[in-house]
């Protein structure tokens, strides 16, 4: 056992990707211990650190005193906080500096943040000359039990999120629990939704778990923490083992995200919607339009709402601060969504909580007349 399989209320979850497997170590102050992780993988004792502002200014140290520790030395790339970064710009920005690094093609990247770094850093690694290896270090809530798991990287583009991207699996992950105590509350419960979503999507006695410790998790109870990464981690090591590639279950993994991420292409990528609070209120949205289609017992959609809305997210797109365009523009947005297949829509749907199934060919008029509805309630 090595001195980090040693140390206390640590986990690894296994990732099975044949050649590209992975563990995800989960623990408390990991980030100390980063290096242990990472030198192994090092074909020379050099890296660059793909991070942002706010998570520069609060563990960037740490981890440089981690990897020094081993002798590697780093070179810290920081970028602007935001969905904003996930932008054609930044990714230039950031491929040219790299260069200006001195990375080569077997040298390896750290992604330090949350998902915004996670997806532009893994898919900047993912181009960079034809394809470099990286490490995930995530930050937020969010990108320890969704976006540092499973290989998706891109970008945004004006046509709608994520447009442009690839799949390129980490070599590892290493999740600190303690790097949340920085984390603004808000952002928490951004990622308590995607947390949320795996036991809507496939386990309702996990979501059964977390409506009794969902305010332990939030206050920061560190075996609630650990319980609810770990969990979340191996339902979408699973899914992503299965179908790496999203040609089928994987889809799974994108309940609430059909409407979520029409709200935030809809709203600019900005601060008034993050993107957990999108899936919040999107699956809420699957949820109620599950009901409608009566595939669904009355009132799942209302213990969902419930359940998001105790965390302080919110559940029904009023919330969302300033204009939103008519829903004709939402389905439109829609049409660009990556599992749209011959022009028709396809919806993550319920049967009922961790019951989640993928509609293919889900009727655009349906969609219209229940977001019509559903706009104007509330
Ligand atoms: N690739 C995937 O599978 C996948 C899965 C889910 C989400 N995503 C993507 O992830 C993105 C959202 O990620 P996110 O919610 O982590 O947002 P984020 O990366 O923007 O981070 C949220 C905010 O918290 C700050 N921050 C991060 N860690 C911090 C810390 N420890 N202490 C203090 N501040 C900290 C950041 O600077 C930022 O301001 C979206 O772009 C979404 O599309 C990708
Ligand atoms: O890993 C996946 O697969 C997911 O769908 C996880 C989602 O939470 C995540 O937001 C993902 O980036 C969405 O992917 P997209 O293919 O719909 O852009
Ligand atoms: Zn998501």
């Amino acid at each position: 056992m090595s001195d980090l399989n040693a140390a206390e209320r640590r986990e690894t979850v296994p990732v099975s990707l044949g050649d590209r497997s992975y563990d995800i170590h989960i623990g408390e102050g990991l980030l100390a211990r980063a290096g242990e992780v990472v030198a192994p993988f090092l074909k020379r004792p050099l890296t660059a650190i793909v991070t942002d502002q706010n998570v520069a200014a609060a563990h960037l140290a740490t981890l440089e005193r981690a990897l020094a520790a081993k002798g590697i030395r780093s070179t810290a790339i920081v970028m602007p906080p935001g969905e904003k970064t996930k932008s054609y710009q930044h990714l230039a920005e950031l491929c040219d500096k790299l260069l200006a690094a001195g990375i080569e093609r077997r040298d390896r990247i750290i992604a330090f943040g949350g998902g915004v770094i996670g997806d532009l850093a893994g898919f900047a690694a993912a181009i960079l000359r034809r394809g470099v290896d990286f490490i995930q270090i995530p930050t937020t809530l969010l990108s320890q039990v969704d976006s540092s798991v499973g290989g998706k990287t891109g970008i945004n583009s004006p046509y709608g999120k994520n447009l442009i991207g690839a799949f390129h699996q980490p070599l590892a992950v290493i999740t600190d629990i303690a790097l949340l105590d920085t984390l603004p509350k808000r952002e928490l419960a951004a990622g308590y939704a995607e947390v949320a979503k795996y036991g809507l999507l496939g386990d309702a006695d996990f979501f059964e778990w977390l409506e009794g410790a969902a305010p332990a998790i939030m206050r920061g109870d560190s075996q609630a923490r650990i319980h609810a990464i770990r969990k979340s981690c191996e339902a979408k090591a699973q899914i992503v083992a299965e179908d790496e590639h999203e040609t089928g279950v994987r889809a799974l993994l994108n309940l609430g995200h059909t409407f979520g991420h029409a709200l935030e292409s809809a709203t600019g990528y900005s601060q008034r919607l993050l993107h957990g609070e999108g899936v919040s209120i999107g699956m809420v949205q699957a949820f109620r339009f599950s009901e409608r289609q009566k595939l669904c017992p009355p009132g799942t959609a209302d213990r969902v709402a419930r359940h998001l809305k105790s965390v302080g997210l919110p559940i029904h797109a009023s919330q969302i601060p300033g204009e939103l365009p008519p829903p004709a523009t939402l389905v439109e947005i829609m049409r660009q969504d990556k599992k749209a297949q011959g022009g028709k829509l396809t919806f993550i749907l319920a049967r009922d909580i961790g019951e989640a199934f993928i509609a293919r060919d889900v009727n655009e008029h349906d969609v219209l007349n229940f977001l019509t509805e559903d706009l104007r309630q509330r």
